[in-house]
């Protein structure tokens, strides 16, 4: 078997209580293993520990027992072989978008025209060819999370973590943008992790869909291999017989645990 892009083995997260309490396991002997090339989707209910698991495999979070492998190699400290893109706005207002998408290369020192010159190219990808200078406040939602794939995708990591990335946006704007991101991954066949509540985007999107347990003490509870032909297109693939199968089958195992969030959160 080919050596996991990134292998989160045994994970378990405790965070300390702030008043001296008990503290909170989130994850409990959680396992995820995601090959190079391969789109591995995590649902589960809300609160569930979906973006713990995400942190610990960008490197943010260091588990309270198990590992984390890259290629094989122990992590230790940020994942340098992965880009992020989170879940809320992460643009920097006071840059422009090619100011935002470079940022990454700026920070890794790549000489500035050359990085401008890359810059370019990436925002013409995603659709924003002659909106280079324009500022944050100046882009709608939907821009701005274009700008962030390529902020994101520019620096050509191995892997790609998403928590949640499209979730802020209308439904067909939604659509278009994973839609982009397909293509770009069919391109590039990169090893994504895409953190997401939404069922229907998972399917759509994936090659694996991972379903976690209710909290607390997540941990994966099944998983569904995603045999749908690609390419895909995410609107018309939620009408092909086999999306329809294997949505009920993945429901099946999933709601039970959000009825069970559900009723955790309202305790709460
Ligand atoms: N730094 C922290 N300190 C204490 N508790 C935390 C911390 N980070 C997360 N938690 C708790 O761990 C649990 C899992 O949180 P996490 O954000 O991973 O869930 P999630 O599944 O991504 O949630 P959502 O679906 O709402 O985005 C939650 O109960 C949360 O309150």
């Amino acid at each position: 078997m080919p050596e996991a892009a990134l292998l989160l083995e045994n994970i378990t997260c405790r965070f300390a209580a702030r008043d001296g309490g008990q503290g909170y396991t989130a994850v409990r002997d959680a396992t995820l293993s995601i090959a190079p090339g391969e789109f591995v989707s995590v649902v589960g209910p809300t609160g569930c520990g979906k973006s713990t698991l995400l942190n610990v495999g960008a490197g943010l979070l260091a588990p309270s027992s198990g590992q984390v492998r890259v290629f094989g190699q122990e992590l230790s400290g940020i994942n340098e072989r992965a880009g992020y893109m989170f879940q809320g706005e992460a643009l920097m207002p006071w840059r422009n978008a090619l100011d935002n998408v470079v940022a990454g290369l700026e920070f890794a020192h790549m000489p500035r025209a050359q990085a401008r010159e890359l810059g370019l190219q990436w925002l013409k990808r995603v659709g924003l060819g002659g909106f280079e200078t324009r500022y944050p406040h100046q882009m709608s939602g939907g821009m701005r999370k274009r700008v962030m794939l390529a902020q994101t995708l520019i620096r050509d990591p191995d892997i790609i973590l998403m928590d949640e990335p499209f979730s802020a946006l209308d439904i067909q704007t939604r659509q278009l943008m994973e839609n982009e991101v397909l293509e770009l991954w069919m391109a590039k066949r990169k090893a994504v992790l895409f953190i997401t509540h939404d069922l229907d985007e998972a399917i759509a999107m994936s090659d694996r869909v991972v379903v976690l347990s209710a909290g607390p003490a997540t941990h994966p509870i099944g998983q569904f291999e995603i045999d749908i032909p690609r390419p895909r297109d995410v609107a018309e693939v939620r009408t092909h017989p086999r999306f329809v199968e294997l949505h009920q089958a993945i429901w099946d195992v999933l709601r039970e645990e959000v009825l069970k969030g559900y009723a955790q959160q309202k305790r709460a």
